[in-house]
């Protein structure tokens, strides 16, 4: 692959083999600069995760989601002030209309380090429900284990991301606590096929809100597709033990737009195939940290590959919160809000009257 700027019709393939090299490892740099900037998603392929722990966690998805409902029921998210747990399927909205997708929220572990007196945004961290043991025995402690594996990956990854923005390795890390004092978001996800739900939407055209998303597609289908520079839909296939990156606006904001949050949706699986599953891994930022102070000051010559690029066409995701002023936890509140007003009915009522003054709304709006 040429380091050009296009319109891109693929999402490039980086093989992290190539890290293993000093011959290499720049070919690398190149390729994931060039994803950055032009495309705003990547594959990363055979990565230091045994192929194994992928296989025991995605065998361990159809199981859960085939707990009886009042099982899951009993983890809903409302019962978290953490908003980790469950989400029925159709509970909430992108652009207007319903997601046609299940999932349980589940983060990394982490005691709440939340107490009265400060902000609210604190108590967005803590720990996950998890099912019986006795209902899925081993899920806990083997997606415990994936959980763990992708955050040390995407730590890595960031200093790669950084180098490739022109940065030194560690640039990136002024916008993380120390590793024990953050809490990632991951969850899993179940479509059901076209014929058993009420429209072809799995998920509506969004951005994702923060920096780093580490998505592995868990079953064979088709579905995911992004929005390339001119609006047109772009299927990115399943590629096996490989994840599919992505930029968040959180990243797009803080390299002044040179790294780019790409729109992207779900299809919902054929009539009569399988459902289709997934894992995104949200990797989150400091919550103190208010993004518009922390501008990344980028080399002149890597910051105008911006306009080789181009000017970006039409998108149809809706735009995220501001982020500029706010504490970052405090825009992953509000959008956690919008997006499951029946936990902040419970757990956060003052903001709850802020965003539904008419009171509970039928569903959330995810984006
Ligand atoms: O399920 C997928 O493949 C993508 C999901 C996604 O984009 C999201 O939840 O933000
Ligand atoms: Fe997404």
């Amino acid at each position: 692959m040429t380091v050009t700027a296009d319109n891109f019709t693929s999402i490039p393939v980086l093989g992290y083999a190539l890290l293993s090299s000093p011959a290499t490892r720049p070919v690398f740099i190149a390729q994931l600069q060039h994803a950055l900037i032009n495309v705003g998603f990547l594959y990363l392929e055979r990565m230091p995760i045994p192929d194994a722990l992928f296989d025991d966690v995605i065998a361990y998805l159809p199981r859960v989601f085939g707990l009886p409902q009042e099982r899951k029921d009993a983890l809903r998210m409302a019962n978290s002030p953490h908003f980790l747990g469950y989400s029925r399927l159709g509970a909430e909205m992108t652009k207007g209309a319903v997601d046609q997708r299940e999932q349980f929220d589940i983060a990394t572990p982490l005691e709440s380090a939340w107490k009265p007196g400060k902000p609210d945004y604190v108590r967005l961290w803590g720990p996950s429900q998890w099912p019986e043991e006795d209902d899925v025995p081993g899920f806990k402690a083997t997606f415990t284990r994936y959980l763990g594996a992708v955050e040390s990956l995407s730590y890595e990854f960031a200093g790669l991301v950084a180098e490739a923005l022109g940065l030194p390795p560690d640039g990136l890390a002024r916008f993380y606590d120390a590793p024990e004092r953050m809490q990632h978001r991951s969850k899993i996800v179940k479509y059901p096929t076209r014929d058993q739900v009420a429209s072809g939407q799995g998920v509506g055209p969004h951005f994702d809100g923060g920096f780093l998303t580490f998505l592995l597609q868990a079953s064979d289908h088709p579905g995911l597709q992004v929005q390339n520079l001119s609006g047109e839909w772009i299927d990115v296939p399943p590629r096996p033990y490989t994840f599919v990156i992505n930029i968040g606006k959180a990243l797009e904001m803080v390299t002044q737009g040179l790294a780019r949050a790409t729109s992207h949706r779900v299809l919902a699986p054929a009539a009569g195939t399988s459902p289709r599953y997934s894992i995104p891994f949200f990797q989150n930022i400091a919550q103190g940290l208010r993004l518009s102070e922390h501008v990344l000051q980028l080399p002149p010559e890597v910051l105008k590959l911006k306009g080789h690029r181009g000017e970006l066409g039409q998108t149809d995701s809706l735009n995220m919160a501001e982020y500029d002023s706010l504490p970052s936890g405090q825009v992953s509140l509000i959008n956690r809000v919008k997006s499951h007003p029946d936990v902040a009915e419970r757990h956060y009522p003052q903001l709850f009257k802020l965003f539904f003054p008419d009171g509970l709304p039928a569903y959330g709006t995810a984006y």
